[in-house]
């Protein structure tokens, strides 16, 4: 652990992840917009079909993260660590499939370190190796990522907070500002979210909307 975990837990309230193949307007834009409407923490996942490599990815990668800087958005990369640590990300995320979270902890020091989790000992596991968060989902059927696992709707979710882990939780796949609640009063710290932002016709609104159903459940816990 190398950040504060409430100060991790205000920060995963609206995490928004995008990518050039996520947005049908352009994706500086998107982001100035969300931000604008409330998101808490961007997360860079360049990923799928169509998208950006090499220069290309590095020059969308900084001027998505000068955005965030500006409004000191934590700027966190999905995947690449060699990305990440070049142009001086504030935290990196990673799957089971990535590079293991304890080399990735030597690798980036005390910036922000997430690891996606599917199970109980893949997130014990993750909180030995250092993890600041652990990912979950998909919580809802999500059409963004092609190799998601099952829907696991709220169980995983349960399981760990009943078994008193109590390592920053963020929830992903297919939530929108009508399905989060449920998410919060089980107790997850935040919502992660793609399309209900990206696809949007207006991305500020969505995460205005998504900002104030967080914010809502949490005021009533
Ligand atoms: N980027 C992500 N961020 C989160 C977070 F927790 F931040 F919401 N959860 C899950 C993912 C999925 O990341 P991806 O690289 O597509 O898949 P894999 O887990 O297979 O590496
Ligand atoms: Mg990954």
């Amino acid at each position: 652990m190398a950040v504060n975990p409430q100060a991790m837990r205000s920060l995963l309230k609206v995490y928004f992840i995008m990518g050039s193949t996520n947005c049908c307007q352009n994706p500086e834009n998107v982001l100035q917009a969300a931000i604008k409407g409330g998101i808490t923490l961007f997360q860079f996942r360049e990923k799928g079909a169509g998208c950006l490599y090499g220069k290309e990815k590095e020059s969308l990668a900084k001027k998505l993260q000068a955005i965030c800087k500006q409004s000191n958005i934590p700027f966190i990369v999905n995947d690449d660590i060699e990305l990440a640590v070049k142009i001086n990300a504030d935290g990196v995320h990673i799957g089971q499939d990535d590079e293991a979270a304890d080399v990735v902890r030597r690798k980036i020091g005390s910036k922000i370190l997430g690891v996606s989790v599917h199970s109980m000992q893949e997130a014990e596991t993750a909180i030995r190796q250092g993890a600041d968060y652990i990912g979950i989902g998909p919580i809802y059927p999500t059409s963004t990522k092609a190799d998601a696992k099952a829907v696991q709707g709220l169980t995983f979710l349960t399981e760990l907070r009943s078994a008193d882990i109590q390592i920053p939780v963020v929830g992903i796949g297919g939530i929108t500002s009508e399905n989060a609640s449920p998410l919060i009063e089980a107790g997850a710290d935040g919502v992660s979210v793609i399309s209900a932002i990206s696809q949007a016709d207006s991305p500020e609104k969505a995460a205005a909307k998504l900002y104030d159903a967080v914010n809502r459940i949490m005021r009533n816990a």
